[in-house]
């Protein structure tokens, strides 16, 4: 199954619910038609192209594709650090300064498994919400005319306002449902929709708030490349990083790992069972022991190694918040003895059946960490997939890979037009 047709199922909860309430909308006011390929459009001139018509093509994919800019780089490491370091401390301490600029980490193209399994992209830039309703996408979606009859209503006030209170129970935030069913309306006012054609509009709406925040995870030429991951306790860190790593691997990249929560003996554990299955090595320290030290000394293993990626995982007590920005600091402080410019990227892992909440630990964590991107958990089996779109609309940072599921493969690149079709319940 291609993995849209498998994010659709797993996403079934969320988009059950806004089909079936799309549906009832339309029902509730409206009236049931003939199928018929928009006879009610005024007759405004239509600038587009007229109909172009490859019988289903998915729509029009205004990604930039896979040139996803790099996030700046870590600048210049931070003159905060006067503390002392974890016990060995082979590195002399830090002067900074003299590091004469490290150079932008021109970004590599990037790597195969969390790249978009692509969409054609050589479609025209044009944005698809211009595509007037009774232009190119509906016709064509709507091309088998005649057999049967459909609901249709006039876009109105009471409708929008209904629709806004749909996507605020899917999750999707006031503010961003009340944006979204704006740019839905915008020149549409009084016009008859059908579901499919609300759902095509909502799709595009979604789509182009996520398009500007679906980045792969950058991967720079320093190696090894610190990936350091953070997250309130079971979020799906754990999964995340051993998911992450058997796609590493698979493309050729040599990983290792560092069991980053020593104070969860269960979670170390469960990181070495992650780190067998992908075939990469964990290290750990004891029971209790600082995590700054073992984050050290995973970083002098990963650069004696050789190694391309290490991934540190975190503890996520977010009940004592002062204790984790500390350790979270000094984490950070100590991998920059060694090199100054770690982590280079900062993964936030958020659970979606959090719902509104995960705003506010992107909030938190923001403050905790300097967090690079975003990885959403537990897409599949909740009905509040449509937080994600809330928080591309509210923070704009990169996301980089969704969880749909527990296994070792289920972890995929965000494609916000895959996501806004599984969301929306649109058939592609
Ligand atoms: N359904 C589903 N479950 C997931 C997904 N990702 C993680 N899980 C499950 O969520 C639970 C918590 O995941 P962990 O990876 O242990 O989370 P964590 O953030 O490392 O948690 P701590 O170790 O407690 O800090 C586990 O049972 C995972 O199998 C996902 O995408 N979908």
């Amino acid at each position: 199954m291609s993995f849209f047709g498998k994010l659709k199922s797993k996403l079934f909860k969320s988009s059950s619910k806004l089909e079936e309430g799309l549906d009832a909308i339309v029902e509730e006011g409206g009236s049931a038609e003939p199928e018929t390929p928009e006879p009610e459009r005024p007759a405004t001139p239509e600038p587009e192209a007229p109909d172009v018509t490859p019988p289903q093509d998915p729509e029009p994919a205004p990604r930039p594709a896979p040139e996803t800019p790099p996030e700046p780089p870590r600048e210049a490491p931070q003159p905060e650090d006067p503390q002392p370091e974890p016990g060995e401390t082979p590195a002399p301490d830090v002067p900074m300064p003299e590091d004469p600029a490290p150079e932008p980490p021109t970004e590599r193209p990037a790597l195969t498994p969390i790249e978009i399994p692509e969409a054609p992209a050589e479609t025209a830039p044009e944005t698809p919400q211009e595509a007037p309703a009774g232009g190119g996408v509906f016709s064509r979606l709507f091309g088998k005319r005649g057999q049967a009859t459909e609901m249709r209503r006039a876009l109105d006030d009471d409708m929008l306002e209904q629709l806004e209170e749909l996507l605020i129970t899917a999750d999707m935030g006031v503010e961003t449902a009340l944006r979204v069913t704006a740019n839905m309306a915008e020149g549409r006012m009084g016009r008859r929709l059908s579901t499919r054609e609300i759902k095509e509009l909502l799709a595009t709406e979604i789509a182009r708030i996520m398009e500007p925040v679906a980045k792969p995870l950058p991967l720079y030429p320093s190696k090894p490349q610190v990936v350091l991951v953070v997250g309130v306790n079971g979020s799906g860190k754990t999964t995340t990083i051993g998911k992450l790593a058997s796609q590493f691997r698979a493309a050729g990249k040599s990983v290792v790992i560092a069991a980053g929560d020593t104070f969860r003996a269960a979670a170390v554990e469960q990181l070495q069972v992650w780190g067998e299955r992908a075939g990469v090595p964990v290290l750990t320290a004891p029971e209790g022991s600082d995590p700054a030290s073992l984050a050290f000394d995973a970083l002098g293993k990963a650069q004696s190694d050789g190694a391309d990626l290490l991934m540190i995982d975190t503890a996520g007590r977010l009940q004592n918040r002062a204790d984790l920005m500390a350790e979270l600091e000094k984490i950070v402080r100590v991998i920059r003895k060694k090199d100054p410019d770690a982590p280079h990227n900062t993964l936030l892992v958020l659970d979606a059946t959090t719902g509104q909440n995960a705003l506010n630990q992107v909030e938190t964590f923001q403050k905790l960490a300097d967090v690079s991107g975003l990885v959403m958990t537990k897409l599949d089996g909740t009905a509040k997939g449509g937080v994600l779109v809330a928080l591309a609309d509210r923070f704009g940072l990169p996301i980089h890979a969704i969880g749909v599921g527990e296994q070792i493969d289920d972890l995929a690149p965000f494609d916000p037009e895959e996501f806004a079709a599984a969301l929306t319940g649109l058939e592609r």
